[in-house]
């Protein structure tokens, strides 16, 4: 979801959306501690959902191809984030693992951490996050494969309703080669584990 459709409110007014919701929650947001809150939480928002101001094609545009015919898979591993889950706004803490077999052309390491910082500054379910990212890397670097593996602890199950804590979701995307070779898929796997 790259198009945002609505017409975004001004920062007053989101700073108002917060004040209400301190009121809701039965605290006195005229106390010292709660003054400047509404303002403070909108700059945190800012902060924590600015993925929806990047575009893949910004993080991912550039590719170079000069790595002395380096074509095996290349993977990093334990891209920790914080996310939110869409459903309660609650944060969603994880790791990402991502691999991918280039046909020639790479990208900077660092970039495939900014798109995963990128979609996990956004409302999240992990499913959806863990397509994004092999979505953007296919689209935007066309390996010949890739592979995508998040484990998060969601805090909407361990802070509120079923409360329980301390339990890992595990999502897989493969795409290309990793979808269609189960020998590649399974190297990528042991790589991971290997390296644990
Ligand atoms: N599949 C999936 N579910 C998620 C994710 N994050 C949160 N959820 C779930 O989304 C569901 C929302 O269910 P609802 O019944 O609409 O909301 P709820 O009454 O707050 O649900 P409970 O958490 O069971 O109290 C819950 O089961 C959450 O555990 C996610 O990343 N993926
Ligand atoms: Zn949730």
């Amino acid at each position: 979801m790259d198009a945002i459709v609505q017409k975004k409110p001004s920062r007053a007014e989101a700073e108002a959306a917060v004040e209400t919701l301190l009121r809701w929650i039965g605290d006195d947001t005229t106390r010292e501690g709660l003054i400047d809150t509404p303002s403070r939480v909108a700059a945190a928002y800012g902060e924590l959902f600015s993925g929806y101001g990047k575009s893949p094609e910004e993080v991912l545009g550039r590719t170079f191809e000069e790595v002395a015919g380096y074509e095996d898979i290349v993977l990093i591993k334990d891209i920790n984030f914080f996310s939110h889950c869409e459903h309660h706004l609650v944060p969603i803490i994880g790791k990402a693992h991502i691999g991918y077999l280039p046909d020639r052309r790479v990208v900077g390491l660092s970039k495939l951490v900014r798109v995963v910082d990128m979609y996990a500054r956004r409302l999240q379910t992990q499913e959806a996050m863990t397509a994004q990212i092999a979505d953007a890397i296919e689209t935007h670097l066309r390996p010949l494969g890739v592979a995508v593996v998040i484990e998060a602890e969601h805090m909407c199950m361990a802070m509120r309703g079923i409360r329980l804590q301390g339990s890992t979701t595990m999502t897989t995307t493969f795409r290309g080669s990793f979808k269609n070779d189960v020998n590649s898929q399974l190297r990528f796997m042991t790589m991971l584990r290997d390296s644990a």
